[in-house]
């Protein structure tokens, strides 16, 4: 650390300043030189002083530009983090977790949801096209649900829909609404065939273990599956 005097110069003018003051002097002249040396240190002073506060401002601005360039970071790597890059819907780890967060407070109906013979689609029209029918997929999803509910993807085709406080009835309701939405209308990106998917359901109760909520609903996604696809199943 250097011991350098920032105000060295303007300390010696005001020690002579003093001293002449202390003294008594009988001349004017003494006087008026130590009040011009005065005076001009002090201008000096409050041009440094303007600059400085200009900087320090200057330095403010660009650290307040920084923090909130930051925040927008943190936040774009949050949402990466938790959401799946082809559809936005939430990933498997952060809709797992909702779950979990919503087992804690209330019931919850889960979907699971699976497209029937998606590598048939991969593999007669091309992986693009197979993106394509998935996103398209999450949004009929999305359109469908209207706000409601959670939409996770869980695997490359395979999806959940975590929906708290909702009956089991209730939400078999919203699954044939779901799966009648996907099947009706052809999908702009695949136009010469339907698109269809299976589902399976379980509900649980407040508390309830969410490995067992899953473990039920895929259980019936399975039977929907093998009871010939296009179809909606509830758990047992
Ligand atoms: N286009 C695309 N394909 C994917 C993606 N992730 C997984 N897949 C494909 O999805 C297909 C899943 O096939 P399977 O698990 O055999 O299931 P399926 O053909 O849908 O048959 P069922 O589920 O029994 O009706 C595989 O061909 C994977 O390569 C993805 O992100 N994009």
């Amino acid at each position: 650390m250097s011991d350098v005097d920032l105000f060295e110069a303007e300390t010696a003018v005001l020690t002579r300043a003093t001293q002449v003051v202390a003294s008594g002097a009988d001349e004017p002249e003494q006087y008026r030189q130590a009040l011009e040396e005065l005076v001009k240190s002090y201008g000096r002073l409050m041009r440094e002083s303007r600059r400085l506060i200009a900087r320090s401002d200057r330095t403010e601005r660009e650290l307040n530009q920084l923090n909130s360039k930051l925040q927008q970071l943190t936040d774009e790597l949050d949402y990466k983090a938790r959401h799946d890059n082809l559809t936005g819907a939430l990933n498997r780890g952060a809709i797992f977790e909702r779950a979990h967060h919503f087992l804690k407070t209330t019931s919850l109906s889960l979907v699971v949801l699976d497209i029937d013979f998606f590598k048939r689609i991969n593999d007669e029209f091309g992986h693009p096209t197979g993106d394509a029918v998935i996103r398209e997929l999450v949004n009929r999803l999305r359109h469908t649900l209207n706000g409601e509910g959670e939409v996770g993807r869980v695997g490359g085709e395979e999806f959940t829909i975590l929906l708290p406080g909702v009956s089991l009835d209730a939400a078999v309701v919203i699954a044939e609404e779901i799966r009648l939405a996907i099947v009706q209308e052809a999908f702009p990106c695949l136009p010469s065939r339907p698109v269809t998917s299976s589902f399976g359901i379980s509900w649980s109760d407040v508390g309830a273990d969410f490995e067992d909520a899953y473990a039920r609903a895929d259980a019936a996604l399975y039977k929907a599956k093998h009871g010939g696809r296009n179809r909606v199943e509830r758990d047992a």
